[in-house]
């Protein structure tokens, strides 16, 4: 028999993986509704590297058609709190000028890498501009962010799985699972 991995390393499921693709089903649909008249392909803009595994199940929720644009940002490296510091780590490769433009993102933390984000989407002027989260911390976001979808509001742990790692570690665990807190201390 395999022992499931990182056994010994997560304390606790928060969000089974049952769970995460209950609510991504209900998102997708939410979200296509509000965009169903649209007359043109909406963009989901994933931030690496965290989003990548919510978006390709979040753009297949989707009843309405969308492409699929990467930008990776980086602000926590290998530590739990956020830098407040945002680098672009990869560019758009193309114009959002014009465009309905959904920004995907996996977590709300602090909430300073999209609002920082946000900011410098704007400029470049798309027609609309939102965000889809999968996880918010309501007890540690310190931007004001206005926010079309969120997935689940979870209490302020520090969590990995489904594209949210420590140190680059267990974004291949397919549930949202509370760290051991001796992996990080
Ligand atoms: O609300 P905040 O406090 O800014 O935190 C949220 C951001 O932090 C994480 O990214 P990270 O910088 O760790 O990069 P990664 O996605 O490559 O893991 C996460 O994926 C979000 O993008
Ligand atoms: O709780 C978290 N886990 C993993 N990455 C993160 N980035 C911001 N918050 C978190
Ligand atoms: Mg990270």
């Amino acid at each position: 028999m395999t022992t499931e991995k990182y056994a010994d390393e997560i304390e606790s499921v928060l969000l089974s993986e049952e769970t995460l693709h209950e609510r991504i089903a209900e998102m997708g649909a939410t979200i296509g509704a509000k965009y169903a008249d649209t007359d043109q392909e909406v963009v989901l803009i994933c931030v690496l590297k965290g989003a990548a595994i919510f978006v390709s199940d979040f753009a297949r929720a989707l009843p309405i058609p969308s492409e699929m644009e990467f930008m990776a940002v980086s602000s926590y490296g290998s530590s739990t709190s956020s830098s407040g510091v945002v680098r672009i780590l990869k560019d758009l490769d193309r114009d959002i000028a014009d465009r309905d433009v959904i920004i995907v993102e996996d977590i709300i933390d602090s909430g300073l890498t999209l609002s920082w984000l946000m900011r410098n989407l704007k400029t470049r002027n798309p027609r609309s501009l939102e965000i889809v989260t999968l996880l918010r911390k309501p007890d540690a976001v310190k931007a004001d962010l206005d926010i079309l979808e969120i997935g689940f509001d979870i209490p302020n742990e520090f969590v990995v799985g489904y594209g949210l790692d420590f140190a680059e570690r267990y974004r291949d665990l397919p549930y949202i699972g509370r760290l051991h807190p001796r992996m990080y201390s």
